[in-house]
């Protein structure tokens, strides 16, 4: 090391209270970062939207689904690295000054893998702070484009997971989950099967966040458990890879993926890339990066007694759970902040671009048309019901439009606000049934906390409630995977001499949004038997 860089190697971080703290959250369509100050509030906020900012890629929502059958979903890797570059320089062109951030930590949507072919990681520590990292991971990947969690092509792979292990019953008890298609074992194994020489080839392979890490880190990241948890391949009680479900997937699978770690881990300091290209502080940390919902949990200060409902391009239901229990529909995950209690997770893959496409169909493109169609009609919808799956769901396993007037199938409705209110309720109709098979009280006591881009929408929000027979709150900050990620960066800073608790404990509480009408009960609780019993008629047929 030079006498200068030593030197700087030295250079105190601004001091406690000038220190600032940067998170990032690449997800399905955008990919955000924030920095905080040390009172954990925001300073600045960038983002970069793939399919507008990077159109070279031809993304739609972020993905690009393959019109044969609308089950392989990809994403070219690259683009999320060109998406870093220009991340980076948004957050120069504001002024972040790079030299105060203590640590960092991210988040990434969940399930989506990434290969990196062999001598990556050479590369990744001999990157030249004079060019775009772009330019310089191009050949990094094995496979070129991740498999990502809209992707429902691996239903084969899915049964030999379950086979492995003596059925879904056992998996679910070993890694929280029956074998999903979205999960990463599953979509490894298909890699293996369909490219072994891709395979062959592949030195590591991280899922969206460690592969975001890694890049941070200018060495290969470890994953951390909670976002581990989404691979049908970690055991959420001991924490470690499974081994008979490691060799269900693909061979030396155990070396491509690593010792899994604490979300809260210290993986390293800051890559020399990152401090002469930014200026980085050579003692900034990174954190390790966890899943978008794990971060999600931690942003939204998630504790006992409150639902999460996150709205954005999946709609999720998560929440704080103390001991794992084994479910068929739904997920348990390792919990991002202490290792020894877990979190509840039920995903709708048909979130908000579903809701875009209704937007667009029936109110000309417009949220403020589609509010007022959505409140022009009555609670309940005059017996009308619909479930809209553009693309394959997860919960239920249909794919499709399907409506029902208060006599049976219907192949249209009469007007555009049936429609529109249709959607929605029956959107929040299937969180609610979903929510109570896995055990989740709904009712009396139950308190909401939306988040996610479609929880700006106050219209939607009350259709939640209404459904839910609950209040529903919100923070005044919808981003709360990136938000949770810059948390994360000070809590595993600080860990062990600060609880994620007491650096929490000051932070504003969340604003009630809506409140449920008083007849919510009498009208939706009926409602949601109706629901069950056309999902099992259609899942039937
Ligand atoms: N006013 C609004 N009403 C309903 N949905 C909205 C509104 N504004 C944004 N959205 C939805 O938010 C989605 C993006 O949410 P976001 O949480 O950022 O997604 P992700 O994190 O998955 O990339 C968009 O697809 C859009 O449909
Ligand atoms: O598959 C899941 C969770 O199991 C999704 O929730 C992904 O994590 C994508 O997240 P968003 O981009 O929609 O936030």
């Amino acid at each position: 090391m030079s006498c200068a860089a030593n030197a700087s190697a030295k250079k105190e971080i601004a001091s406690i209270g000038d220190r600032t703290f940067l998170g990032l959250d690449l997800s399905t369509q955008t990919l955000k970062a924030c920095v905080l100050n040390d009172k954990l509030e925001v300073l600045k906020e960038v983002y970069v939207n793939f399919d507008s900012e990077l159109p070279e890629f031809r993304t739609i929502g972020g993905a690009i689904i393959d019109k044969a059958d609308n089950r392989n979903v990809t994403v070219p890797t690259i683009m999320w690295v060109k998406a870093l570059d220009m991340l980076m320089d948004k957050l120069m062109l504001e002024g972040i000054d790079f030299g105060k951030i203590a640590a960092v930590s991210g988040s990434g949507q969940q399930h989506g893998t990434v290969y990196w072919q062999r001598s990556a990681e050479e590369t990744l520590k001999n990157l030249s702070s004079s060019d775009f990292l772009h330019q310089q991971l191009s050949s990094s990947f094995s496979v070129t484009s991740s498999p990502i969690w809209m992707d429902s092509s691996t239903s084969k792979q899915c049964k030999q997971l379950e086979e492995a292990v003596g059925g879904p019953e056992k998996l679910a008890e070993i890694t929280g989950s029956r074998a999903y298609e979205r999960f990463s074992g599953s979509q490894i194994a298909k890699v293996f099967q369909t490219k072994p020489d891709a395979y062959k080839n592949t030195e590591k392979i991280s899922l969206v966040s460690s592969f975001l890490c890694s890049i941070l880190l200018g060495k290969i990241a470890p994953i951390d458990i909670s976002d581990g948890s989404g691979m049908n391949l970690l055991n959420i009680r001991t924490k470690k890879w499974d081994q008979t479900l490691l060799d269900a997937c693909g061979p030396n699978l155990a070396e491509k993926l690593g010792q899994s770690v604490p979300s809260y881990s210290d993986v390293g300091s800051i890559s020399r890339y990152f401090k002469e290209r930014y200026n980085f502080n050579p003692n900034c940390r990174v954190i390790a990066h966890t899943g978008d919902n794990p971060a999600s949990l931690m942003g939204m200060r998630l504790n006992e007694g409150w639902i999460a409902v996150s709205l954005g391009t999946s709609d999720t239901v998560f929440l704080w759970l103390k001991e794992p229990k084994s479910v068929l529909d739904g997920h348990v995950l390792c919990n991002p902040i202490d290792e020894n209690v877990y979190m509840a997770l039920l995903c709708f893959k048909n979130g908000s671009l579903t809701r875009e496409r209704i937007k667009n169909k029936c109110a000309n493109g417009s949220w403020d048309i589609f509010d007022q169609l959505l409140n022009s009609t009555p609670r309940g919808n005059f017996g009308n019901m619909g479930l809209y799956y553009d693309i394959q769901e997860i919960l239920p396993f249909l794919q499709g439009d399907y409506r029902f007037t208060k006599n049976g199938s219907t192949c249209k409705f009469t007007s555009l606000e049936v429609e529109v209110r249709a959607l929605v309720e029956g959107q929040f109709l299937a969180k609610r049934a979903y929510a109570e098979d896995f055990g989740i009280q709904v009712g009396q006591g139950t308190k909401i906390l939306a988040t996610g881009g479609a929880s700006q929408n106050k219209g939607i929000l009350q259709v939640l409630a209404d459904v839910f027979n609950s209040p529903v709150y919100v923070f005044k900050e919808a981003n709360s995977a990136m938000i949770g990620a810059g948390y994360q960066a000070k809590h595993g800073l600080l860990k062990p001499s600060m609880s994620y608790g007491d650096m929490i404990y000051n932070l504003p509480q969340p604003e009630l949004a809506c409140e449920p009408y008083p007849d919510a009960a009498e009208i939706y609780t009926p409602m949601v038997e109706r629901y069950r019993s056309i999902v099992k008629d259609l899942i039937r047929k």
